[in-house]
């Protein structure tokens, strides 16, 4: 089922990149650098997400079931990992054969006895692609970084999880993508019309259209909330107590007298929340000394952020780093927020963690 999924979705010649035809909306003056820089980037990467949100959408309604759940079964979610991130790592290569990626999967449970099942379901060609998200990452040259369902617990409860594809050059972000398919695409309307697709690319602001690959999508501007007093402010953190400290984030919410309940949400979906202003702060306190965050957990939400007008730091203030290698190894936790808040809110993390020793 899968192997069919995935060479049906990711044949080459079938990709049209219908996404350069379409001109986000943006002043006239814009157009011309606009549409020329990391155009094709641009394209490949909502292209890529697009099906590898498909695969997870098929792979979530044909396996998943209530007894998967029971039975604590990892496979399904393990399949549409392996799928999503075959689709993404092989639709980059028909377009960018010279890119390497930084992807979070590699095919090590797929081999031996143990995973002889599982292996059955995935045929050589997605095993290839797998492997092309093995690179090391760094400082020098371009570099794509894919989480190919970030949020995977999400994922497994039907809630928020994202696909998320990221271009690095010379260390730094430079085009983010996120695939929302359980997000609703307008929050005044939360049980409406779900899947969001938000794009962002250096220097050119941040955008969200529907997750669709039926034609020609339609996208608009995107801008972290204007609120100007932290204490009118929504924060949202992860699910898992073992992501983010639940309780440091509280004391951080007390100082900055947060009154509204926090928005717990698996996933990127945190950095498209805040990029659209259903939220305006993303809190990751770490819990453990020892976890060292990964770029494809970030990549693409810190720009996305970026370019609609937020900030994102480590709770010490610092900018993340991309150029290290496949992790943010100078970094400690994540806090993301507009950017009229940002300091306020740096400091009251600071004053917490300090209290805290
Ligand atoms: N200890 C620890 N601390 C911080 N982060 C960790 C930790 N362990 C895992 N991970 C990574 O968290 C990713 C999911 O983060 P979320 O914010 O979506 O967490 S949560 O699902 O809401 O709990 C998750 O991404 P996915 O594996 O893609 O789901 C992990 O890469
Ligand atoms: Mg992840
Ligand atoms: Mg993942
Ligand atoms: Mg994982």
């Amino acid at each position: 089922m899968l192997a069919r999924a995935v060479r049906s979705l990711a044949t080459s010649t079938t990709i049209t990149l219908r996404s350069l035809n379409y001109r986000p909306l943006t002043s006239a003056r814009n157009i011309s650098t606009h549409l020329a820089y990391l155009a094709k980037e641009r394209a490949v990467a909502i292209e890529a997400v697009e099906r590898a949100s498909q695969v997870c959408q098929a792979v979530f309604k044909r396996l998943i079931t209530a007894e998967t759940l029971t039975k604590k079964d990892k496979s399904p979610v393990t399949v549409a990992d392996f799928g999503a991130q075959a689709v993404v790592n092989h639709i980059l290569e028909q377009h960018f054969p010279d890119d390497p990626v930084v992807g979070e999967e590699d095919s090590k449970d797929l081999q031996g006895e143990d995973g002889r099942v599982l292996r059955e379901k995935v045929t050589e060609l997605i095993l290839r692609a797998i492997d092309r998200g093995q690179y090391a990452g760094g400082p020098q040259g371009r570099h794509w970084t894919l989480d190919p369902i970030d949020g995977t617990k999400g994922f497994l409860r039907g809630e928020q999880f994202a696909v998320c594809l990221a271009l690095i050059i010379d260390g730094q972000v430079h085009l983010g993508v996120v695939g929302c398919p359980n997000l609703p695409y307008d929050m005044s309307n939360p049980d409406g019309e779900r899947g969001v697709l938000m794009v962002a690319v250096k220097g050119q602001g941040a955008f969200q259209r529907r997750l669709s690959t039926d034609g020609i999508e339609r996208e608009t501007p995107v801008h972290v909330s204007s609120v100007q007093s932290t204490s009118d402010a929504v924060f949202c953190e992860s699910v898992e107590a073992q992501h983010s400290d639940h309780s440091s984030n509280a004391n951080i919410a007390r100082l900055l007298g947060i009154t509204k309940p926090s928005v717990r949400m698996d996933s990127q979906c945190k950095y498209a929340s805040v990029a659209r202003g259903d939220a305006e702060i993303y809190l990751r306190l770490p819990v453990s000394e020892t976890y060292v965050e990964k770029i494809w957990d970030h990549a693409s939400g810190n720009i996305i952020i970026h370019e609609a007008g937020g900030r994102v730091s480590d709770i010490n203030g610092k900018p993340l780093d991309f150029s290290i290698g496949r992790t943010l190894s100078a970094n400690k936790g994540v806090v993301a927020a507009s950017a009229k808040i940002f300091d306020e809110v740096i400091s009251a993390v600071q004053t917490t963690l300090a209290n805290a020793k």
